[in-house]
């Protein structure tokens, strides 16, 4: 790095001093807190992302939310070229730069990993271009502003903003730019109608009806996706949508994804009118979808149909024009293509969801919590489906294997058999335009669901007939220092502190088919605990007996 470079950035990094006391960590989904805490590391990840963006010569994403949480928290997020999440390897320097105590010590640790990394500051022009997007938070036009600062504190490199935005829609955009197609919202809602128009046009004709024509509801969260939802449904031929919560009440306040999967409640202005009908709830920055149906004479108590029910319903769909495809195939010895379809969970889905995968002859691999893990896994498979309970998940396929539907497809024949085959690869085809790519997306998700129970003509009661959940509990302990807490095998096992896991082993054998497990939260100061057993009453007292080993191993009391 130059001089001019040097001096750029300790003039600028002196503008937004990092508040005191206050340590910052990347975490499960970005940095999060206090909007009023963010100034100084939304610079400064500013100038990651600009980095990142000349180290790999690929435009990068960084999105302003907090997703989920309330309204006067905010956070920021990286999108790597691919759309996806920043890679874990940059993790330990955005940690550090967040925490450097004063402009000095900021350029200092940029000048070694500039080193290290051997980032080049020279070449095309700009030299590195970051897309910028924001949820409807009202910190966030002024945290957008502070973050294209540290991005034009690197020489050469530009922010463009792209106002308010879904998260799903700036990774999207991220990757479309990347890979050489315009990045706008109207292209993003063109290419999700048009495959979704195309899905539609290809379910079988006489599917009897069973009340899926009814009107989908929405809860918008107060957020970002009930605004673009509203925005959108214009395009969906075919589909009637109501959205509620598009932001006339306070975000994530009763309402929202994350608040319907955790209370299991309906949310503000859903009620015993919607009695059955099928509805949805999108959260904070719609990265996440959970669909659920209002029951009869209980107060706001709701049949919630999760993430590992999508992904099952996703599975099933895929799986079904999979076997169309290669239907004889064996027998005749052509050149079929054994696609290895996986799905990908986390400890938190629930044990009938695994159960039922696996007896769909599924490969099931079970990650750690976060999407960044999930979505690493899933990348591994011809076509991986991951989703985690609380809604957020997507479908990934690989490149060799979406060439070789591409020349099927052109070439299968307009026999009988050749159209029903031809028709089975327009769909996966189309599933993998309208399903993002990049990151979980609860519109593009929603739209899937909308498509695929159109295609099997059933409601969502048949659909969440699937199979039953088993009665499950969390629970949060708060203790000294929750990274005490080691895991291993994808969080299933404690193997510190010694001697709990024993300690839960003879909980859990009170219980049949109990299941249960701790883990220190990513985005909370917390130790969550998950119980599942045949009745609410065992989920319950053995998540509550798990507490209190925690509290004894660990809390205030223990030391
Ligand atoms: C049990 C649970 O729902 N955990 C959530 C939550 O992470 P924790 O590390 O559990 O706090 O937030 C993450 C980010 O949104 C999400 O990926 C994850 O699934
Ligand atoms: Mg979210």
């Amino acid at each position: 790095m130059n001089e001019n470079q040097q001096s750029l950035l300790l003039e600028s990094a002196a503008r937004f001093p990092p508040p005191k006391g206050v340590k910052l960590s990347y975490g499960t989904a970005g940095f999060r807190a206090d909007a009023s805490l963010l100034e100084s590391t939304v610079f400064r990840v500013g100038i990651l992302a600009a980095l990142r963006s000349l180290k790999t010569g690929s435009v990068i994403g960084l999105m302003i939310t907090a997703s989920h949480n309330k309204v006067s928290d905010n956070g920021i997020k990286v999108a790597d070229p691919s759309g996806g999440m920043l890679t874990q390897d940059w993790e330990p320097f955005s940690d550090a730069i967040a925490n450097a105590p004063d402009p000095h010590s900021l350029l200092q640790l940029i000048t070694e990993f500039v080193k290290k990394e051997e980032i080049g500051f020279e070449g095309r022009q700009p030299a590195a271009e970051v897309l910028l997007g924001r949820d409807t938070r009202p910190s966030g036009e002024a945290l957008l502003e502070a973050a294209k600062q540290g991005i034009t504190s690197i020489i050469g490199a530009i922010g463009t903003d792209m106002g308010v935005v879904t998260t799903p829609q700036l990774h999207w955009m991220v990757r479309a730019r990347n890979g050489g197609l315009e990045a706008s919202e109207s292209s993003y809602f063109h290419q999700l109608s048009t495959s979704f128009r195309c899905l539609m046009d290809l379910k079988p004709e006489g599917i009897s009806k069973n009340g899926n024509d009814a009107t989908l509801l929405v809860d918008g969260a107060d957020g970002v996706g009930g605004e673009k939802l509203e925005q959108f449904k214009k395009m969906l031929a075919g589909l009637c949508i109501e959205v509620r919560n598009r932001g006339d009440g306070i975000l994530n306040e009763g309402v929202g994804a994350d608040y319907v999967q955790k209370e299991k409640v309906a949310p503000r202005s859903f009620g015993s009118a919607d009695t059955g009908l099928r509805c949805a709830s999108l959260d904070g920055d719609a990265d996440r979808l959970v669909y659920f149906s209002v029951l009869s004479n209980e107060n706001n108590k709701i049949e919630l149909v999760d993430g590992d029910k999508i992904l099952s319903l996703f599975a099933l769909f895929i799986k079904e024009q999979l076997s169309i495809l290669n239907e004889g195939e064996d027998k005749k010895g052509n050149d079929s293509y054994q696609a290895r379809l996986g799905v990908v969970q986390t400890a938190y889905a629930n044990g009938a969801s695994t159960d039922y995968l696996k007896e769909m002859g599924l490969e099931v691999v079970l990650t750690p919590t976060g999407v960044k893990y999930l979505h690493e896994k899933a990348a591994e498979f011809d076509i991986g489906i991951y989703f985690e309970a609380n809604g957020h998940g997507t479908i990934l396929f690989s490149e060799a294997f979406l060439c070789w539907l591409e020349t099927s497809h052109k070439t299968l024949l307009s026999t009988s058999e050749g159209s029903v085959k031809q028709k089975a690869a327009s769909r996966l085809l189309a599933v993998s335009q309208l399903i993002n790519q990049a990151v979980g997306d609860a519109l593009s998700g929603l739209l899937l669901v909308e498509v695929i129970l159109k295609y099997m003509g059933w409601s969502i009661h048949r659909w969440n007939e699937l199979y039953h959940d088993l009665p499950s509990r969390q629970l949060k302990v708060k203790v000294v220092d929750r990274t005490a807490v080691v895991t291993a095998n994808a969080e299933t096992v404690t193997v510190q502190p010694i001697g709990i896991q024993e300690a839960m082993n003879a909980e859990i054998a009170k219980y049949p088919r109990g299941r249960c497990f701790i883990r220190p939260s990513g985005t909370e100061d917390v130790i969550r605990v998950y119980a599942e057993a045949t009745t609410q009453d065992a989920a319950d007292a053995l998540a509550s007996s798990v507490a209190r080993l925690v509290d004894q191993y660990l809390g205030f009391g223990s030391s």
